[in-house]
């Protein structure tokens, strides 16, 4: 049997969908589990809503048929996003923003091993320069995915620099896909914008910036979205990569994260080791989300 995910609704919904008719602890309870969930109000509410109207609409009592009514409103929602990674460019360039502690540099470590499998040559700079221990880890995990790596001369040179740097490394040696790991924390308010602001300014004039991934711990579920509202108001940002939801019960969060940003979900993160992302497939989430 395969092992449910932390973030499958199917425990919490197994007397919902098990129960011999439909009645008004259906609604209860499916509310309920998916406001647990991390859908936050609102979608529940329309979902919830949906349901009931499709419910009376077509008489049934059967409370297989909310589930299945369930599992096709999840699909909808989250296909009204293209999960789609660009990186038609040559060099194809990735920059990888979130503040600190979410998993970006497991995410870029494994996001190089990914586009690896594919037979892609990365490189991956390391400017976030602020903490010399962070750059020595991140290019750890860049050399266990095979990916070269672009390191700041001396700490705290400018990140800019280090991107121009990488971005010509690509260049210069044909490799395929660039990823940039950028800084998370901010030294002075604003500060972090500016600072990446010059980053993709620096980058555009070599090469197109195609992709800027935004990345959140699912465990901290919509709590987690107000600190990064910088990055998706001012940060140019194109996908989202969800970290940690192996460990998450917040499987909503997947559906509001989308509609709360516009910004479509790219990656998933589910474990710390290597392997452990993969793309974003909607009917397959869907799936595995509500059973
Ligand atoms: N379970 C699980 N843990 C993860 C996942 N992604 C990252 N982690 C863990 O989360 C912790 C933080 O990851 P980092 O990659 O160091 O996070 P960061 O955002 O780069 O943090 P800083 O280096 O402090 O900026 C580590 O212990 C990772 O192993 C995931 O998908 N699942």
């Amino acid at each position: 049997m395969v092992e449910r995910a932390s973030w499958s609704l199917g425990s919490a919904l197994r007397n919902v969908f098990g129960a011999r008719t439909i009645d008004e602890d259906t609604w209860d309870d499916l509310e309920s589990a998916l406001i647990r969930a991390d859908f936050g109000p609102a979608v529940t509410e329309e979902i919830v809503e949906s349901i009931k109207a499709q419910v009376e609409r077509y008489k049934t009592t059967d409370p297989r048929d909310v589930q299945r009514m369930l599992r096709e409103l999840v699909e909808e929602r989250l296909a009204k996003y293209d999960p789609t990674l660009k990186l038609t460019e040559r060099p194809a360039v990735v920059l990888v923003v979130g503040v600190n502690g979410v998993g970006k540099t497991t995410t870029i470590g494994k996001f190089a091993k990914f586009l690896g499998n594919y037979g892609r040559s990365v490189v991956v700079g390391a400017a976030d320069t602020f903490r010399a221990a962070a750059v020595d880890q991140l290019a750890t995990w860049a050399e266990r995915a095979g990916a070269q790596v672009v390191r700041p001369e001396r700490e705290g040179q400018d990140p800019a620099s280090v991107a121009f740097q990488t971005v010509d490394y690509a260049k210069r040696t044909g490799t395929e896909m660039v990823i940039i790991d950028t800084a998370g924390r901010l030294h002075t308010k604003g500060g972090l914008m500016d600072e990446l602001g010059k980053i993709r300014r620096v980058v555009e004039k070599q090469a197109p910036i195609s992709e800027v991934l935004l990345v959140l711990d699912a465990t901290t579920g919509q709590n987690g979205l107000a600190q990064a509202e910088a990055f998706i108001q001012h940060g140019g940002v194109t996908g989202l990569v969800l970290t940690k939801l192996d460990g998450s019960a917040k499987g909503g969060f997947v559906i509001a994260v989308q509609e709360k940003t516009g910004l479509p979900i790219k990656l998933i993160g589910q474990g710390e080791g290597i392997g452990d992302l993969t793309g974003f497939t909607p009917h397959v989430f869907a799936q595995q989300l509500v059973g």
